[in-house]
């Protein structure tokens, strides 16, 4: 079983993530995760924030010379922007006179729409939503691409898989359905500004971009995850917490802003009917096969060894520079959300984040299925499984 967790806060001094049960020998160096979070730190529509604020990767523990002992693997992520905010966000007690010499300290009393603002101070009962949003923030999403870097790295060295993403739909221009990137696609996918495959999609999604910034308005969209190499077998139907499809669908809803998960077809297949909606199976001399992909490679909970195709809708960005209606709760009178400055749209990195995030879902399932203290351990055993199917 994998266990993983993140802690950190988006102006603290770092964000720290653990993930343990991968076993040893995985390749991964800390270059590696320096590169995917590069690639989350891109994407046609993201905010000042992210050409100024670094990601100092240090891993911190269960690697060593770049392969992985079989402990927990801590990775530390450094905020370079600490130093502006190491008052503010001190662990530490601060004296009260230094605190309220600080103008970013001012308490936030007017929650912004679409944020966790409003019901985290009630719930917490804090009459400022810097304690809430600090959390809440999606700057998180960094500490989770580092654990996916290691995840994919184990995927690939043991079971041969490839888990990518790309943008299907960026507010409402959609790209065209049925041309999947492959693993040697991805260089191409990350090129574009995007992260679209489709080059007039790609150049109509920045157009739609640029548009809703000179309008004052957000924008969300569809990314898909897709995972090359995967054999049968991972996930379950005997119970709903085991099934694959239900583990991928709580990841994914778990990343900020995702308010949809769909498998394969998802919700075009609930309008189709059955003769159009499930895969055909044939007999070739290659073995069992199926016709078509509109599953998205999951039957039952369990892979198929087609390729998986996941999909994850995001929201458009919350904080809309137009300035959405709220409260001061100090006051209870109207008042306008703050906009100091934010994404237009995150997206491209979204789709980054649900890759690394299926990559997880997808290690932890290997590793429940094939076990194995050692990578070279893990591929022997899934050697052993394929060559022992009875219907290949
Ligand atoms: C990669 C990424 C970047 C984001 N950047 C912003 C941003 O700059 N401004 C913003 O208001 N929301 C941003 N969000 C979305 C908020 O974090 C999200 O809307 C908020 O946490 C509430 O969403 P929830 O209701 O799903 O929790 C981003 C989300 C992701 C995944
Ligand atoms: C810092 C990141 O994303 C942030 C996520 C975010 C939010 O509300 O989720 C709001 C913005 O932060 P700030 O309010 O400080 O400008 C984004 O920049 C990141 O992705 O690394």
């Amino acid at each position: 079983m994998l266990r993983w967790l993140t802690a950190g806060e988006s102006h603290g001094q770092a964000l720290t993530a653990i993930v343990e049960g991968l076993p040893a020998g995985v390749r991964v160096t800390s270059a590696d995760i320096a590169e995917d979070l590069r690639r989350r730190r891109l994407g046609h529509g993201r905010g000042a924030r992210m050409k100024f604020e670094q990601d100092k990767v240090t891993i911190l523990g269960g690697v060593r010379h770049g392969v992985t002992l079989g402990g927990p693997v801590a990775i530390e992520i450094g905020n370079t922007e600490w130093p502006k905010w190491e008052t503010v966000m001190s662990a530490d007690p601060v004296d009260a006179g230094v605190l309220a010499a600080q103008a970013r300290n001012a308490p936030l009393s007017q929650p912004r729409p679409g944020h966790a603002d409003l019901v985290g101070m009630q719930k917490y009962g804090f009459d400022d939503a810097r304690p809430v949003l600090e959390r809440a923030s999606a700057r998180e999403t960094a500490a989770r691409v580092a654990l996916g870097t290691v995840a994919k790295a184990f995927l690939k060295q043991a079971l041969g898989v490839d888990v990518l993403s790309h943008v299907i739909a960026l507010g409402e221009v959609q790209a065209p359905d049925g041309v999947l990137p492959e693993p040697g696609d991805l260089a191409r996918v990350d090129e574009s500004p995007v992260r679209c495959f489709d080059a007039d999609a790609s150049a109509a999604m920045v157009a739609h971009i640029d548009e809703m910034k000179k309008a004052g308005d957000t924008l969300g969209g569809v990314v898909e995850v897709l995972a090359y190499g995967l054999p049968p077998g991972l996930g379950s139907h005997v119970h709903w917490d085991r099934r694959l499809d239900s583990r991928l669908a709580g990841i994914l809803m778990g990343i900020q802003a995702i308010k949809g998960v769909e498998l394969g077809d998802g919700f075009t297949t609930a309008r189709r009917p059955g003769s159009r909606a499930h895969d055909e199976i044939d007999g070739t001399p290659e073995g069992v096969r199926r016709r078509t992909n509109r599953a998205g490679g999951v039957e039952g909970g369990m892979t198929t060894g087609e390729v998986l195709r996941v999909r994850a809708a995001m929201k458009p960005i919350s904080t809309v520079p137009r300035r959405l209606d709220t409260i001061d709760v100090k006051t209870g009178e109207p008042a306008k959300a703050i906009n100091q400055r934010s994404d237009v749209t995150a997206v491209p990195a979204a789709g980054v984040v649900a890759e690394a995030m299926a990559a997880l879902v997808l290690a932890d399932a290997a590793v429940e299925k094939f076990g194995g203290d050692s990578a070279e351990e893990t591929a022997r055993n899934l050697r052993g499984y394929l060559s022992s199917l009875t219907i290949k």
